[in-house]
């Protein structure tokens, strides 16, 4: 059973010099729900986030929001600034890190929507961003200059940035881009617990289909700029489909102990049969 929706695209198309890359999406986040979107480079992952966060206008389509009290959505794309901010984030992919800022400093960029003109006026902000820096393991680094962090380091900061903006949606492009295996597995975790105990909307783009089949309830595989399959991972998951998205042999079986489909894309180095 679907549960209730917390954000509702429909029919987003969406250009760049009037070439539309991404043609009548629906995209559907459920309330307390983790969905991945996956697909090949150049799908329009990202761009599809980026309309849903109004960083990109989309040429047609609507999206709406509802809050975690179950009241009646709105219309996210003519909510005013601060609004919408408290209610959607995105941590996008590739942003540059400011220089002469601490990684405190960074993290509280998240409580713009909640400051007045005067600042001061955020009374929960130090909370939120001390809790962003500890679930994100920065506590100890949070007066460091971001500019002498490493890739992966700094990708945790902006991931904090956006836990401490406490939006309801929360969407993810390729969160774990950087990050070691222990952070990679954390950033899942936590995205998890987000869903599961605080109710939050996730929207993550993962290129790793094993990690996203198993942090996401939902599955939503981009073809070209369109929607190819959406459902649950097991639904999405179909060797013959994902073969023909990918253009390279996927296998898939379901994992022997949880029964999550487990993937394995096939190349020529892995049927070499005589190694040196
Ligand atoms: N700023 C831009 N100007 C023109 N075209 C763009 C721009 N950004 C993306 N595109 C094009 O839009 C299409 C979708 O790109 P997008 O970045 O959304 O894909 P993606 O699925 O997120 O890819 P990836 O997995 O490589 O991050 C691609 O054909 C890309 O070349």
């Amino acid at each position: 059973m679907p549960g209730p929706s917390g954000l509702d695209a429909r029919g987003l198309t969406v250009a760049y010099d009037r070439a539309d890359v991404v043609h009548g999406a629906d995209l559907r986040l459920e309330r307390g729900r983790v969905t991945a979107l996956i697909g090949p480079n150049g799908s329009g992952k990202s761009t599809l986030l980026r309309a849903v966060a109004r960083l990109h206008k989309a040429r047609t389509g609507t999206v709406t929001v509802s809050a975690p009290d179950g009241s009646d959505p709105v219309d996210a794309l003519a909510l005013s600034r601060n609004d919408f901010a408290r209610r959607i984030t995105l941590l996008a992919q590739s942003r540059t890190a400011p220089a002469g800022l601490s990684v405190r400093d960074v993290v509280g960029f998240g409580r713009h929507p909640y400051r007045g003109r005067l600042r001061g006026t955020d009374p929960d902000g130090a909370r939120s961003i001390e809790r962003a820096l500890a679930v994100t393991h920065l506590t100890d680094l949070a007066d460091r200059g971001v500019e002498s962090l490493s890739g992966g380091q700094l990708q945790r900061v902006w991931f904090a940035c956006c836990l401490a903006q406490d939006t309801d949606v929360l969407l993810l492009d390729e969160p774990t881009t950087y990050l070691d295996l222990r952070y990679q597995v954390e950033v899942l975790d936590l995205v998890r617990d987000l869903a599961d105990a605080h109710g939050v909307t996730v929207g993550v783009v993962l290129h790793d289909l094993d990690q996203a089949a198993a942090v996401a309830d939902r599955v939503v595989l981009l073809s070209a700029g369109r929607i190819a399959a959406a459902g649950t991972p097991a639904e999405v998951y179909d060797s013959e489909l994902l073969t023909e998205t990918y253009g390279i042999r996927i296998d898939v079986e379901p994992d022997p102990s949880t029964g999550v489909p487990r993937t394995r894309a096939v190349g020529r180095h892995h049927l070499r049969t005589e190694r040196p």
